[in-house]
């Protein structure tokens, strides 16, 4: 069970206007009409990932957890990992998982070695996943560990030991799968990266960690059970922070209370900043829209940033996640007593503790102004995460359909890319290495340069 039941509600007088309703209620119902349209046409496939049966991805992962396999390094950045992360941690603890997860993520030599310092690579599969096949960070990793691997265990044995998750047709990575006959899922072609956590990309390692993948299928499914009126209350939170945006609000704080939400957080904040920030609306028109999304978690950002979103500028929109209950909680003792300040939080459990301390901030704000809503999910189960994944993935779209951009591509990504790769000798982007990099030896660091 999930509830978001104010989610959305931004209580203060400062936040949206008391037209709000009047001004955007048309234009949630356009917003729904036109993505519904993309949905059903083909055009976007993640709206239908929940009603996919798992049980092919299910059934195969008790046949390779019944291998014996202790570990599993999931290689991807992004899209092709964040999801998983995400659920991993908010579902935990990973550390009594079925097989352990580690993530090859970054390009950090330090992280990587760590995890082969901890896996026995004769008992431990390769998960690589990448949509496009050629993501520098991920083919970089998967060739060192590959490479480790058949040191390791001899080449014909490796190869049973890679499993890559990519697209069905193209890229690198499903040539290489195909040439050495590596173990493969698809991502559908019409699901992008930051919207694929309901595919095979983290399907397929979390079904192998052991993890109720059913569970949070049933769960993002749940979101849109209202019809109609779910689909408009969607439109609406996704038109409160838009609205808020217009307001000058520019930027999404979601503070989660609770460690175990910390990558749930990194996840929004990919689908949220890549979907929303544009430079173009859909007829080509300059724009820059984007809410910049901002990660805290409770309690430990109370003592680090609240000072800032109390009496710093009043230009965020702030958004608490609660979970109702934890899997495990723990109690402060009765005895013995505790000096009478702090005697009331004696018999207290740390998640009641939790609990009131997200309500305080959350008034404290609202006191001083500042829009904030509240999501309090039933649990971190499969089915609370599942329908907090699959209404976050539609909201964002809407709101993509209400700033009349596409949500779904990322085309600012890409020069960065083009011009690493020259640096590093790519033959077709070396020149635009050459003409965008300060010449070596030109000591940039003290001035801020900036092309209009
Ligand atoms: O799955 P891929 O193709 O490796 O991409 C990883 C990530 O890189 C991006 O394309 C941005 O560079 C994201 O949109 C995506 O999730």
């Amino acid at each position: 069970m999930y509830i978001y039941d104010d989610a959305g509600l931004f209580d203060v007088e400062a936040g949206l206007s008391p037209d709000f309703d009047a001004l955007w209620s048309d234009r949630c119902q356009d917003a729904i009409t036109s993505l519904r349209r993309r949905i059903s046409s083909g055009e976007l496939g993640f709206a239908s990932l929940p009603e996919r049966d798992p049980i092919e991805i299910i059934t195969w992962a008790e046949g390779r957890r019944a291998e014996g396999w202790t570990d599993q390094i999931v290689i991807g950045i992004g899209g092709s990992s964040l999801g998983t992360r995400a659920v991993l941690e908010a579902m935990g603890p990973a550390w009594r998982a079925a097989v352990r997860t580690h993530f090859a993520e970054n390009l950090d030599p330090v992280t990587l070695h760590a995890i082969l310092e901890q896996v026995d690579l004769q008992k431990t599969l390769l998960v690589v996943v990448t949509k496009s096949g050629s993501t520098i960070e991920t083919m970089s990793q998967l060739w060192i560990l590959y490479d480790a691997l058949v040191k390791t265990v001899g080449r014909a044995q490796a190869d049973r030991q890679v499993i890559a998750i990519t697209d069905p047709q193209k890229g690198s990575l499903r040539a290489l799968a195909r040439e050495r006959g590596w173990e493969s899922f698809e991502v559908p072609a019409n699901v992008g990266g930051r919207f694929s956590v309901l595919s095979p990309v983290s399907l397929v390692p979390l079904a192998l960690a052991g993890y109720d993948v059913d569970g949070l299928l049933g769960g993002a499914r749940r979101c849109l059970d209202g019809g109609d009126e779910a689909w408009m209350g969607l439109a609406r939170i996704a038109a409160q922070h838009v609205a808020l945006g217009d307001q000058g609000y520019g930027q999404l704080v979601m503070m989660a209370y609770g460690d175990r939400l910390n990558a749930l957080i990194d996840w929004f904040r990919q689908l949220w900043a890549e979907s929303l920030g544009k430079a173009r609306d859909r007829r080509g028109a300059r724009v820059n829209t984007g809410i910049t999304p901002i990660k805290a978690i409770g309690a430990i950002d109370q003592h680090s940033q609240v000072q800032l979103y109390m009496e710093g500028p009043n230009d965020k929109q702030i958004v608490f996640v609660e979970t109702r209950s934890h899997s495990i909680d723990l109690t402060i003792p009765a005895s013995p007593p505790l000096p009478a300040p702090l005697s009331h939080l004696q018999g207290r459990s740390l998640s009641e503790i939790l609990q009131a301390e997200a309500q305080g901030t959350r008034a404290a704000l609202a006191r001083a102004g500042r829009p904030t809503a509240c999501w309090r999910l039933e649990s971190t189960g499969a089915a609370s995460v599942g329908g907090f994944l699959a209404a976050w993935m539609f909201i964002t779209a809407l709101a993509g359909e209400l700033l009349d951009i596409d949500a779904f591509d990322q085309p600012g990504v890409e020069l960065g890319k083009k011009i690493a790769h020259g640096l590093l000798g790519h033959p077709e982007h070396g020149a635009l290495a050459g003409e965008t990099v300060p010449p070596p030896g030109d000591d940039a660091s003290d001035s801020w340069t900036a092309r209009r």
